[in-house]
């Protein structure tokens, strides 16, 4: 026994353009692996998480603060922004300021997006009377009783963002850098909590892949953004500039605003207590020392590999 091939990982990848910097290089053959990659989108594969049918997902980061004992996090990786990202948006008929009394429609899509508004909504604007109502986006837009606003998420929003009716337009990691001087961190890397040990061993391998993903992702942005183009969704120049808005480390920037934001979770009664940051590896007393290497973006920690 011991450590004779295992079945391929399963890896959860979001449905939506903000990832393909790091899934292109594997799904195109760039970087060698062995996943077998499940596409769906952020809520979806939370709930696979939650439910251990992912060995590995990039996950809302609300999912893993809500069910740190199903989870840890891999170093080094997440999908953060530091300013406006673009993707995320709340769209209104009336001004932001108005919308105290009113429903919001929430995308089926989100987990963390929906979080970080109502901590918009009751911390910064000190709303406290807004109604809020889930829903597929496509479906209640057009079926005759359309909503006041909507928060929309990754492709969605890019698609939605110059709807005529809907001038009003905030972008939520923009006013959250406003209000707060951090990054925001919409997503996270994670591994199941029971893994067995050779999976363990498979898993810190897997990051290493990852990490290799992103940088050679990073490195012929041109080649992904002339594929993800053909998606009809935005252009060549459009993509270059979106995928520049996004940080795709978890670093001690980005960890600084990700607990920040767990800390308004804790304020308005969505989770209980601080999770921990909990790294994979951290068992076998490797926490620290990838923690740190996770804090200089891993780059070193992939080269030592
Ligand atoms: C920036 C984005 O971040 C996302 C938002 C998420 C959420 O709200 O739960 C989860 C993952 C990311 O896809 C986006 O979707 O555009």
């Amino acid at each position: 026994m011991g450590d004779e091939r295992m079945a391929s990982l399963k890896l959860g990848k979001i449905a939506f353009l903000n990832v393909w910097p790091i899934y292109f290089p594997l799904e195109e053959g760039w970087i060698p692996h062995d996943f077998e990659i499940v596409a769906r989108s952020p809520a979806e594969l939370n709930e696979l998480m939650r439910r251990g049918e992912l060995d590995m997902s990039v996950v809302s980061s609300v999912a893993y603060a809500r069910h740190p004992d199903r989870m840890q996090v891999l170093p080094g990786l997440a999908i953060a922004c530091d300013g406006p990202v673009q993707s995320v948006l709340l769209l209104s008929r009336r001004p932001v300021e108005d919308l105290d009394g009113r429903e919001i429609l929430l995308t089926t899509q989100s987990d963390t997006s929906v979080v970080l508004l109502k901590v918009l909504m009751q911390e910064l604007l000190k709303f406290r009377r807004v109604r809020y109502r889930r829903g597929v986006l496509g479906e209640c837009l057009t079926d005759g009783a359309p909503p006041t606003a909507f928060l929309a998420i990754g492709d969605e929003a890019l698609m939605y963002r110059n709807h005529p009716d809907y001038p009003h337009v905030w972008d939520l990691a923009e006013v959250w850098k406003r209000w707060t001087g951090h990054p925001f961190v919409f997503a996270l890397w994670v591994a199941r909590r029971d893994l067995l040990p050779a999976e363990r061993r498979e898993v810190e391998r897997a990051v290493c892949t990852l990490w290799a993903a992103r940088s050679r992702g990073l490195e012929d942005l041109h080649v992904i953004c002339h594929e993800a183009a053909r998606a009809g969704i935005l252009d060549h120049a459009g993509l270059e500039c979106y995928y520049r808005t996004f940080t795709f480390d978890l670093d001690s920037q980005t960890l600084a605003g990700l607990e920040l934001f767990f800390r308004y979770m804790v304020k308005i009664g969505d989770i209980p207590r601080m999770p921990p940051l909990d790294f994979v590896g951290a068992e076998e007393g490797k926490g620290t020392a990838m923690r740190e290497k996770a804090e200089e973006g891993g780059r070193r920690w992939v080269e030592n590999a």
